[in-house]
Formats: structure tokens, sequence, C-alpha cells
């Protein structure tokens, strides 16, 4: 068997019916590539090696697991990629679709790097913990509502599927879990460029509940800032509002 290190995040589904859902919520046709970040114990790889005609590979940190599941699922070999994923080069050339039980501890900064490869990632399945599923796809007004929901949902739709009780892991994790699924939008938020968008949403959310005139004050001119949209705060504003406002930044 193996042991569980705490420190990568390794709390394993051991609850079937979940593992299923969660691979049946990844839509694929024939062909389809399909990346895995952290099998772990090869919980929903398991179900991810019997879809016909997709090409799989999956990216684990953890050398030990990565051994232990080549030596279970002897279909995984030459699959499974020995890289921390925020380190990973790109796994496929062209599109991919990615899915995971994520750690808890980095998936955020998994979700910055999927906003790297967004040219070539247009569906994700994710689990994360409950609060962190329920910022990602907060809408506009909710307290949830932050910079990575702007940021993800200017390229993605976002849908909150189900939760996850602790008692479907082991060991049981301290917090609540929820799946979601992020899926390419056809007509991406017009922004002015990238960085600029960045730096708007980040410096708009640094002080979330102040008129945004105040946290904005150095990205626009003085007669751009006499626009009423800004005496809302960050949180009242939709992804569009955020969109069209980059292309008036100095
Ligand atoms: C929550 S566990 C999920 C394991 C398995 N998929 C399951 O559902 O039972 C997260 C997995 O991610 C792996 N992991 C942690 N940090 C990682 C990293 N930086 N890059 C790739 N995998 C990582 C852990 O070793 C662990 O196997």
């Amino acid at each position: 068997m193996y042991t569980l290190k705490k420190s990568l995040g390794q709390h394993f589904l051991t609850d079937e019916n979940i593992c299923r859902k969660i691979v049946e919520s990844l839509p694929v046709t024939e062909g389809q590539q399909v990346l895995e970040v952290g099998p772990g114990g090869g919980a929903i790889t398991k179900y991810l090696l019997q879809i016909p005609d997709i090409h799989f590979k999956a990216i684990e940190l953890d050398t030990e697991k990565v051994q232990y599941l080549e030596k279970t699922y002897p279909a995984i070999q030459g699959k499974l990629i020995n890289v921390s994923i925020l380190d990973a080069e790109l796994p496929f050339e062209g599109s991919f679709r990615l899915i995971g039980n994520f750690p808890y501890n980095i998936s955020t900064q998994i979700m910055f790097k999927v906003l790297d490869w967004r040219q070539q990632v247009d569906v994700i399945v994710g689990m994360f913990q409950k609060e962190v599923a329920q910022r990602l796809a907060a809408p506009h007004g909710n307290k949830d509502y932050g910079i990575l929901s702007v940021l993800l949902q200017a390229y993605y739709k976002i849908e909150y599927l189900f939760e996850v009780h602790e008692n479907c892991f082991n060991p049981p994790p301290k917090v609540k879990s929820a799946v979601i699924r992020l899926t390419r939008l056809e007509q991406p938020a017009d922004v002015a460029s990238e960085r600029k968008f960045k730096v708007l949403v980040k410096t708009a959310f640094g002080q979330r509940r102040k008129q945004l005139r105040n946290p904005l004050k150095p990205l626009f001119t003085k007669e751009t800032l006499q626009d009423p949209i800004f005496s809302k705060r960050a949180e009242e504003l939709t992804v569009a509002d955020f969109a069209a406002l980059s292309h008036k930044m100095i």
C-alpha cells in the first residue's frame, strides 16, 4: 500500500459513486485529450482509464503514488508525469480537458495555471474546498465574488455541481468539499489586455469595501473617474463592467 501525505493534501476518495459522478461530469468525445491533476491512489483515474478512445495523461507530484499507480494499473504506463502541476509544461498539443480532486492547499494556484493554459483547456471539472468552489462560481453582488471569480468568469462559464461529504474521503478533510465545472465561453469577455484586466480586478478588490474611485485613482484619468460607476464597490460590478472599464485605463 502507501502512506498518506497531509502536506500534499492527500485526502483520497473512497466513495465509488462520487468518483463515477465526478468522471461523468466531464463531457468527452472520441479522441479527447484529458489531463488528471493529482491522481493519488487512482480513485478517479481508474474510471478515466475505462473511457474508450481518449488520450489520457496525469500529473502527480508524489513519486510513491506514481509507482503505486504504475504497479496497480498497467494501462497507465507512459501516461504519468511526475512533476508539480505548478511547474508543469503543457502536457498536450491542442485542446484538452482537465479533471481532478485537487490538493486544496494549492487549488487557487492551479486555477491561475489554468488561466495561463486557457487557449488549450476548454473544460475543467474539479473538486475544491467548498468555500473556494463557492468563490469561483459566485455571481456579482455576492459576498464571495472576488478576484478569481472575475478572472475565471471572463473566460469560463462556471457551474456549481454538487457537494461531497467529508466521510467520502480517507482521511476525512476538516473542510467541506464541492465539485464545479468550468466550460470555456465561445465569446470571452472583451478585455483591453490581459495584463490591464488583471491589474484592474486585483486593485479593485484590494479595497473591496471602498467605492472604486479610491483604489482605482492611479489607473484612470480624473475625467474618467467622474463616471458614476466609480461610486460602486468592486463586488457590484459584472465581469462585463470590468472588461469595459479595462478599455478606459490609462
Ligand atoms: C485530494 S488528493 C486526490 C487524490 C485522488 N485523485 C483521489 O481523489 O482520491 C490530491 C492529489 O494531488 C497530489 N498533489 C499534491 N500537490 C501536487 C502538485 N503540486 N502537483 C501535482 N499533484 C499534486 C497529491 O499527491 C494527491 O495525490
